[in-house]
């Protein structure tokens, strides 16, 4: 929990950056949907309060979560570096990289239904975060295609993409060995 926070409240600072240099105002205009769809703004409450309302639901303190003081190395380290990758990058790799939500919606919904089953203490308010990014999922993955698939047409601009992408699963995969590294400890 705390250490997939950190990732979440990084989402919208990579967000932000690849905001500054997307070059066309309707792009900009759909991506910044993705900053407040975390961020959240007067009235709606937004991802990063969800995932506390998680948090709480499974008895972390809110300040405990904000401070991230508990956050591991490594997956701080992982995060860090997604986030300074998207603010180094060419736009069109920063977009790539966030291609691993192709592969979320199937994940959401099956964790829904299994953390229900498992961990049915866990009051299902708590689950609202991942109820809300089955509907706001499928529009960042029509954004981010759309975006891919019309702009990366030279071979080196794909290949830069797919170097983009596999980047990106470095950093999941570091985020989440870091995760099971900690709590697999005997
Ligand atoms: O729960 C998941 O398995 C999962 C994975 C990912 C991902 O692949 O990075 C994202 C999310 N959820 C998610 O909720 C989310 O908002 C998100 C944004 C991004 C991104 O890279 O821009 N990935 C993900």
């Amino acid at each position: 929990m705390r250490n997939r926070f950190y990732y979440q409240v990084n989402l919208p600072v990579k967000d932000a950056f690849i905001l500054t240099k997307l070059p066309g105002r309707d792009d900009r205009r759909r991506w910044i949907q993705r900053i407040i769809d975390h961020d959240g703004r007067t009235g709606d409450e937004g991802g990063i309060e969800k995932w506390i309302r998680l948090g709480e639901a499974v008895g972390l303190a809110r300040q405990e979560l904000l401070d991230g003081e508990s956050v591991l190395p490594g997956v701080r380290f992982a995060v860090d570096a997604y986030v300074d990758f998207c603010r180094r990058k060419p736009w069109l790799e920063s977009v790539a990289s966030a291609l691993t939500e192709l592969f979320a919606p199937d994940l959401l919904s099956k964790r829904i239904s299994d953390v229900e089953r498992h961990y049915p203490w866990i009051a299902s308010d708590g689950l609202e975060y991942f109820r809300a990014r089955l509907t706001q999922q499928p529009k960042d993955i029509a954004h981010l295609l759309e975006l891919v698939i019309e702009n990366a047409t030279s071979r080196e601009q794909q290949d830069a993409c797919m170097r983009a992408l596999e980047f990106k699963c470095d950093v999941l995969w570091s985020l989440l060995d870091a995760v099971q590294l900690e709590y697999s400890k005997s």
